[in-house]
């Protein structure tokens, strides 16, 4: 397994390195050892599924507020999917940035995305599956987001009219989350 350092700071990349032979491949997904010795955690404590029926389902930009906040292992477990995450720690020097990485059956890549940011995709072929794992556990008087279509991020979406929740498509924006007291970010 390689974990490589992304542009924004604290967020990796896992490629797998598949020992292949006329069978097909063994490759291992996960390491104490190797995560720990790069700085990252080691205790998940819960995996997830999520299953989307259509291409251009977007789901997002959510995260967990204080002190429910996620790091997430994501991986493209069927299909395939534009996977984004946007740093929202306050006092990042990358704060509002975002990164997007596409993530396939067959690309064997997982991201790392600590606490204190934003995650979303959008699947770029039907029946797409994405696998989490994550920590803490999840809390779900917590959960709280940020608009997919902030201008002040300007996300890259690949496919327009994308299939969404209503309550994705009402969620503040980063101006409006910063200005309201009743907001909270991640971290
Ligand atoms: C996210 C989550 C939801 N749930 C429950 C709450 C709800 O009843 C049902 C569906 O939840 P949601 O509508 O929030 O699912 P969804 O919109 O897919 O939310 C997910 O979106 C992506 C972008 C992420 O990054 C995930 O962490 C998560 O926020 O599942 C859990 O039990 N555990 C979880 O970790």
């Amino acid at each position: 397994m390689k974990i490589e350092a992304l542009p924004l700071p604290d967020v990796f990349r896992i490629v797998l390195q598949p020992a292949t032979d006329e069978r097909g491949f063994f490759a291992r997904r996960f390491c104490a050892e190797t995560f720990a010795s790069h700085g990252l955690e080691t205790d998940f404590v819960q995996r997830s599924v999520s299953y989307n029926d259509r291409r251009g389902t977007l789901r997002g930009l959510h995260f967990q507020i204080s002190p429910h906040a996620e790091t997430k292992i994501v991986r493209c477990t069927r299909g395939a999917a534009f996977d984004v995450l946007v740093d929202l720690r306050p006092h990042s020097a990358t704060f509002g940035r975002w990164h997007g990485e596409v993530l396939t059956a067959d690309n064997h890549t997982a991201l790392y995305i600590p606490r204190g940011f934003a995650h979303g995709f959008q699947t770029l072929e039907d029946r797409t599956e994405i696998d989490y794992e994550i920590t803490p556990a999840y809390v779900p008087g917590f959960a709280s987001g940020v608009r997919f279509d902030d201008t002040d991020i300007g996300i890259a979406w690949p496919i327009e009219a994308p299939i969404m929740s209503e309550r994705d498509r009402n969620l503040a924006t980063l101006k409006e989350i910063s200005a309201a007291e009743s907001f909270r970010l991640p971290s």
